[in-house]
This record gives structure tokens, C-alpha cells and sequence, in this order.
């Protein structure tokens, strides 16, 4: 059940802003085994007051089109899944909507099945 937090820069339009939404569903149906149709998402938009990076920190080249995305998953999946995950997120938005690899940064939150309830008040996967 990944729930996904993307922060970025405000002025984006809103294919630009899908197209973040459906790389990031098929990377995860593609890496992750996610089941179909898994998809809870939301971004959120930033002012220059509010956002900050780094533009070289790790050795990267970052500018203001940086993209953080936060997924947090079942606490289940290797460490080659994850790496196939973040190298497949930053292929496919690279593609489209054209974010260059280097302003694409990502953490993966890991939690336990019983911490998920995805509607009716009940721990459906406890
Ligand atoms: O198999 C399910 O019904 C749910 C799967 C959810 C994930 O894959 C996840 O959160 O990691």
C-alpha cells in the first residue's frame, strides 16, 4: 500500500505534475510488485521561501526542479528491489515529464503491515 509524498517547486502544470504520478505507479508496479491500481498519492507545491536544497551536496547537481518523493511500503522488500526502484523512477521521469536524474531525490519509509488501515477503521493487513 505505498502512500507517496512529493514535494516540488510551485508552477508546474498539471501534465507535468501527472506524469510524476504515473511514473512513479508503474516504477513501483514494475519493481515493487505493487498490486494494480495501488495508487495513493499527493504533491505538494512550494514557494522559493519554502523549499530548499542543495545544489552539490553528495556530488550531485541538483537546481530548483528537484523532486523529493517520499514512499512509505511494507516493510518487506529487498535491497535490490528498492535500488531497481530508485533507478527506475528516475529513468521514467526523466522520460516524461523530462526531470533530469539528478533532481530526482527519494526515501523509502518501511512499515510494518499492522500499521496500515486503508478504510473502514480496520488493520487489513495485521
Ligand atoms: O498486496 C496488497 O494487497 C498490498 C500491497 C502493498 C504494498 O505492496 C506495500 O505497501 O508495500
Amino acid at each position: 500500500m505505498p502512500l507517496i509524498h512529493i514535494s516540488l517547486r510551485a508552477g508546474k502544470p498539471e501534465a507535468y505534475r501527472q506524469a510524476i504520478f504515473d511514473g512513479l505507479y508503474r516504477a513501483m508496479r514494475e519493481t515493487l510488485n505493487v498490486p494494480e491500481d495501488d495508487q495513493f498519492m499527493t504533491i505538494s507545491e512550494h514557494d522559493a521561501a519554502n523549499f530548499r536544497y542543495s545544489a552539490s551536496c553528495y556530488g550531485v547537481s541538483r537546481s530548483e526542479d528537484v523532486v523529493y518523493i517520499q514512499i512509505t511500503v511494507f516493510n518487506t522488500r529487498t535491497t535490490e528491489q528498492k535500488k531497481a526502484l530508485f533507478r527506475r523512477t528516475a529513468e521514467l521521469l526523466g522520460k516524461n515529464p523530462g526531470i533530469r536524474p539528478e533532481n530526482v531525490f527519494v526515501n523509502v519509509l518501511e512499515s510494518a503491515k499492522e500499521n496500515w488501515s486503508v478504510g473502514h477503521g480496520l488493520a487489513q493487513f495485521a
